[in-house]
């Protein structure tokens, strides 16, 4: 309180001076400034000439008579005289310099308040470069003017010439330190940020191509430097001063000088103006802020360890079945009446697309009314017509190759596509039926379904979506949360769960395979999501790229809470069994996280065997836009997942489709064994960890929280602090009082059950904040205050 008093003197007095000096008279303040120190430059320079010829019109400055030769005449003489003889010599420049400097902030209306530093450093320059140059020029006495002479005469009374000597170069270095922040980690920093190029060049993602033509050479040479690099900004960071030591005075500012509105913009600009140059600051001495850091080491899973499946020779293309099948349509289409002008064949890895051209006057929904006859008579198994073709004049029709491609994991990640894709999380499907790989973000989808009947390639599927992550992502960036329900699809994963998985504080493994944890986690999720929305409002972004981004810059002080945010992919393996058995209880939340979760960086891929309208129901539906299907067994099912037929026309093994919204794309899903996800878990988890999985905030369950009946001397000590924070915020939650007080989440929840035992707060409500029964302060105090008395 007495600070804010102290405080309010001069913001009131500011305020008197800022309305003396209006806009206007700062820019007439300004221009005069400006003026005046082009006059001075001006003077200085011509007076090196004309100072000798000038010396006896100093004498008679007033009468008119005696002239002067300075360019600005008498008034250029005189003050030059007084600036540069009598004053400081050659340093005297730095008057019209600050004096340009001073007045262009007033012209500009920039804040005035940084102009004192730079009076005050220049006044320094100016006398030691005065006493410098009298040092060092002791016969041209002019260079050094007279303050320069005199205090080299005064100083060599008493510490001699190598005393003044030693001391220039003191105070030139406490000005190097102190204005230009020369240091020695400024200095490589320096060097590092000039040998930067080349580190970037070998990023571990660039690392993965090289490596295929290079087998392995240049990741040993990324082993020996990288380490290096980390080491050293590693023992920076813990050096960085806290963002807002001292900003924090300025903080309140803002709010006091309310009363003039056009001082109270100026000082939130000022207030940004300066968090920004202080992060650019930090990012200059520091450089930016690399989650990486942790598992610097961390090195990314090699090609080799996925296999080729034979597919690494490419498409055979046969000849002869090429001119069967287009025999058999152009015979088909004929006996209903239908000629074709051209017909053209893409081969794909599964299926060969054969684009045909009617003859002019055929139309098409007469092909599209004869679609299943069309494929009845060409009589081949996951024939799909497709009439037309989204965007082409042309109808397609899709027939199964009798020798289908595998199309490798391997093929998929090494292609160029996914290696060089600026995605924030890529994931690589396969290939499509123009055998081109098929790369899509999983960040812009954002949420992913993915149904198909038992042994369609499902499974190969999620493998394929995870490999992908594992493959461009650091462990530092992406955390999966795994349900598993039947147990043994994703355990592989359990080998990485301190590198890439995340779970609830309190439970023993990663992988959730019970049906009321998955619940648990959910809405962990949910409050993850919550306090993840809150971070980014405090850091005024809109999403966790932007966050991430600004956290990096070193804009978002780690003190404020602020922590680079890692995506966090939610994979459920069966989720019609989840929904079956807990129904609403998983339905709520996960529409919830589908709605609102996208912004904050989590997604969700959702695998079902039963894509029946019980298990994905509307809402689910609506919030994924992004679906996958496999074979199905019915049409009814792919209407279910696509909103249309086509998924029961698949072959399987990874055949699919794939919509984003309104074009259904067919995609081979790129194969990914077991033995080598197997093969890469364990690289990855041979490696340098995390100490524990990443911790997903404490979920406290509907009935754990409600009756609770808490003896008031076991109340926690910081008990009274958080229900005047709760009361005052109006505001039940158990993380505003995390941050409020600085504590954990465990014992921020533990408060929050204890104030609602005490009828301060109310029930639990989802992942909404808890309703505050108390209004105000007062009523806080008559109600603890009756609590002692009972
Ligand atoms: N992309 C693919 N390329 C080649 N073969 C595949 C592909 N995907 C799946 N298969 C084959 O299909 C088999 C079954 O795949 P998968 O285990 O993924 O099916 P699923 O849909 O998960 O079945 P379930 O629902 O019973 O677990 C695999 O073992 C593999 O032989």
């Amino acid at each position: 309180m007495a600070k804010k008093r102290r405080k309010s003197k001069p913001t009131s007095a500011k305020k008197r001076f800022s309305l003396r000096l209006s806009k206007q008279n700062k820019v007439i303040l300004g221009s005069l400034l400006i003026v005046l120190s082009i006059a001075l430059f001006f003077s200085f320079i011509s007076f090196y000439f004309t100072w000798q010829a000038d010396q006896s019109a100093l004498s008679q400055f007033t009468d008119r008579n005696a002239e002067a030769k300075n360019l600005l005449k008498k008034f250029g003489a005189a003050v030059s005289h007084f600036f540069m003889y009598k004053g400081f010599g050659l340093a005297a420049f730095a008057f019209p310099v600050l004096l340009a400097v001073t007045g262009l902030y007033l012209f500009l209306g920039l804040q005035t308040k940084r102009l004192i530093g730079k009076w005050i450093w220049g006044l320094m320059g100016v006398i030691w470069i005065s006493i410098a140059l009298g040092f060092f020029a002791v016969d041209y006495p002019l260079l050094g003017g007279l303050v320069g002479y005199e205090m080299n005469d005064f100083l060599q009374d008493f510490v001699g010439r190598i005393g003044i000597f030693l001391l220039l170069v003191f105070v030139l270095v406490v000005i190097m330190v102190r204005l230009f922040n020369f240091s020695p980690e400024a200095i490589g920093n320096y060097f590092k940020e000039k040998g930067g190029l080349f580190q970037r060049g070998t990023s571990p993602e660039s690392n993965l191509v090289k490596e295929m033509v290079e087998e392995g050479t240049i990741e040993l040479d990324m082993a020996e430097e990288e380490p290096e690099q980390k080491i050293d900004t590693y023992t920076h960071k813990k050096d960085i001063p806290p963002l807002n030591q001292e900003a924090g005075l300025d903080v309140n500012l803002p709010q006091e000088e309310e009363v003039d509105i056009d001082l109270d913009v100026q000082k939130v600009n000022e207030e940004k103006e300066e968090s920004d140059l202080k992060a650019e600051k930090l990012v200059k001495d520091f450089g930016e802020f690399d989650p990486k850091l942790e598992l610097g080491n961390y090195k990314f899973p090699p090609l080799d360890l996925l296999d080729h499946h034979g597919g690494g020779g490419g498409i055979n293309i046969n000849q002869e079945e090429l001119e069967e099948n287009k025999n058999r349509i152009v015979s088909t289409l004929k006996n209903y009446k239908i000629g074709i002008a051209q017909i053209k064949a893409t081969i794909g890895p599964t299926v060969t697309l054969y684009e045909i051209v009617p003859e002019a006057g055929i139309r098409i929904s007469k092909i599209k009314n004869l679609e299943d006859d069309i494929a009845l008579s060409l009589a081949a198994l996951g024939i799909r017509i497709i009439a037309p073709i989204p965007g082409k004049g042309t109808i397609g029709i899709e027939v199964p190759n009798k020798k289908a491609t595998i199309v490798s994991m391997r093929s998929v990640i090494a292609s160029k596509k996914f290696q060089n894709a600026e995605m924030q999380l890529p994931i690589a499907f396969g290939k499509t039926i123009s055998n081109e790989t098929f790369v899509v973000d999983l960040a812009k989808m954002p949420h992913l379904l993915m149904a198909g009947a038992t042994g369609q390639g499902k499974s190969v599927g999620l493998n394929a979506v995870i490999t992908s992550l594992l493959y461009k992502k650091h462990p530092a960036e992406v955390k999966f949360v795994l349900v598993d329900p039947k147990k043994v699809e994703l355990t592989l994963y359990n080998k990485i769960e301190r590198h890439f998985l995340a779970k609830l504080p309190d439970s023993e493994e990663a992988i959730i395979t019970d049906n009321t944890k998955v619940i648990h986690t959910l809405n962990s999720l949910c409050i993850e999501m919550d306090n993840r929305y809150e971070l980014l409002k405090l850091a005024m972004v809109r999403n966790i790229k932007e966050y991430n981004a600004k956290f990096k810059s070193r804009k978002l002080n780690p003190n404020d809470g602020h922590k680079f945010l890692p995506y966090i992919v939610l994979v459920i393996d069966e989720f019609a069994d989840l929904i079956m058995t807990a129904g609403k209880e998983v339905e709520t939340p996960i529409a919830r996280l589908a709605q609102l979760a996208r912004a904050t960086g989590i997604h969700l891929i959702i695998a079902t065997q039963r894509p029946s309208v019980n298990v994905i129901t509307g809402i689910i539906k609506a919030n994924f836009p992004a679906r996958i299907a496999f074979r199905v067994t019915s049409k009814i099912d792919s209407r279910t997942i696509l909103d249309t037929q086509g998924a029961d026309q698949l072959i399987g093994r990874g055949d699919m489709l794939f919509t984003q919204g309104n074009d259904v794309t067919r995609l081979q899903c790129a194969f990914v064994d077991t033995p080598e996800v197997a093969k890469i878990t364990e690289y990855i988890g041979s490696q340098r960890a995390y100490p524990d999985a990443h911790l997903l905030p404490e979920y406290v369950g509907e009935d754990s929280g409600t009756g609770i009946d808490y003896d008031i001397s076991d109340r926690d000590s910081m008990f009274r602090e958080a229900a005047e924070v709760i009361v005052t915020a109006q505001q039940g939650s158990a993380s505003l009082i995390q941050r409020k007080l600085k504590l954990g989440y465990n014992r921020a929840g533990r408060i929050i059950d204890q104030l609602e035992a005490a009828g301060i707060v109310g029930p639990f409500e989802g992942s909404k904040a808890r309703q505050v029964l108390v209004p105000d302060i007062h009523s806080l105090d008559q109600l603890l205050q009756n609590e002692t008395k009972q």
